[in-house]
């Protein structure tokens, strides 16, 4: 099994706590379009109440698997349950719980923005105005624009408007933020951890932003290969994976083997290693042996995707 398979089932076996009946369960889930298989027998179980970032490389099946969980995208096989009924179709009662931001948003182009979110609003019997109201001026929408008029940004503004208004208990978000300059990147988050902080609520969104994901405190889930490969707090991950570093002047031929390595390359003078709960005195006794200096660093989530995915 390659080095990365093997990290990842190593971060697998020790699955995060689940300490609420699950909001999301998915059971084998198979997606193809054609020949191209994008899910892959797909396990997930989400408990409520949590922040989740759905990480992938570009390509990984993020927004398949999302719009499959939504109802938007047909699946080929395997079981979705949301809020313990199994999703059959979108609609009906329980999709007044879910509040989606997709990846894009060019609906009703024609519509002004205060008509589009009164129309919207109507169909809800929860609709957040004060909150509508709050959004609108500090993201400075222009209520009387054409949303056709928007700008890409102003247009990802509205759509997180939208989703958040009607105070959805999971809040579905595909890259919500990618067109946002970092001004509105914090704004939007800090609304979104405000909005969690209500008991119950759980948001999973996909990002490549890794700082939005530390700034959430999210539990980090990993697609790969078509699967969930591994669902864990984000601080676990930092606490208890460390980047171990020796260098020596003579170089490697290949990195020293100590206990929990999940991955290690070498690269010029040093070997570097990333390490489940390393234990400390081995390492310095191993540095010592190897004439080398160590150094043990906490990774940044940047360099646990770049390792991981
Ligand atoms: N409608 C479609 N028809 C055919 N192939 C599709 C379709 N939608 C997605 N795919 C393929 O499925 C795979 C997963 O795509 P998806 O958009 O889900 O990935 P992603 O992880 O969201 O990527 P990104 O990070 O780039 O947004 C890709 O190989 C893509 O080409």
């Amino acid at each position: 099994m390659p080095v990365t398979q093997l990290a990842v089932a190593a971060l697998a076996s020790n699955p995060v706590q689940q300490p609420e009946m699950p909001v999301l369960q998915v059971r084998g889930l198979e997606k193809s379009f054609k020949k191209r298989q994008v899910l892959k027998s797909l396990d997930w179980s989400v408990p409520g109440g949590r922040v989740i970032g759905l990480l992938g490389r570009n390509g990984a099946g993020k927004t398949t698997l999302l719009r499959c969980l939504l109802g938007l995208s047909p699946i080929d096989g395997g079981s979705i349950e949301l809020f313990g009924a199994p999703m059959l179709e979108p609609g009906g009662e329980r999709m007044h719980r879910i509040g989606f931001v997709p990846q894009t948003f060019d609906l009703f182009p024609w519509m002004k923005v205060r008509a589009y979110l009164d129309f919207t609003a109507a169909f809800y019997a929860r609709w957040n105005h004060e909150l509508v109201e709050r959004l609108l001026t500090n993201w400075e929408l222009d209520v009387k624009q054409k949303i056709g008029e928007l700008s890409q940004g102003q247009r990802q503004k509205l759509a997180i408007v939208r989703a958040i208004a009607p105070d959805p208990d999971l809040l579905v978000l595909d890259e919500p933020v990618a067109s946002l300059d970092p001004q509105a990147r914090r704004a939007f988050m800090s609304e979104l951890l405000a909005l969690m902080r209500a008991p119950g609520k759980t948001v999973i969104f996909s990002t490549h932003i890794t700082a939005d994901l530390e700034r959430a405190d999210a539990d980090i889930a990993l697609l790969r290969d078509g699967r969930i490969q591994f669902m864990r707090p984000l601080a676990e991950l930092r606490e208890r994976l460390k980047r171990v570093v020796f260098s020596r002047a003579e170089g490697w031929s290949q990195a020293p083997v100590v206990a929990g390595v999940l991955k290690s390359h070498v690269q010029g003078e040093q070997a570097v290693l990333l390490v489940e709960d390393p234990v400390v005195e081995s390492l310095h006794a191993l540095a010592a042996s190897e004439h080398a200096n160590l150094h043990i660093e906490t990774p940044t989530l940047e360099d646990l995707f770049v390792e991981l995915a």
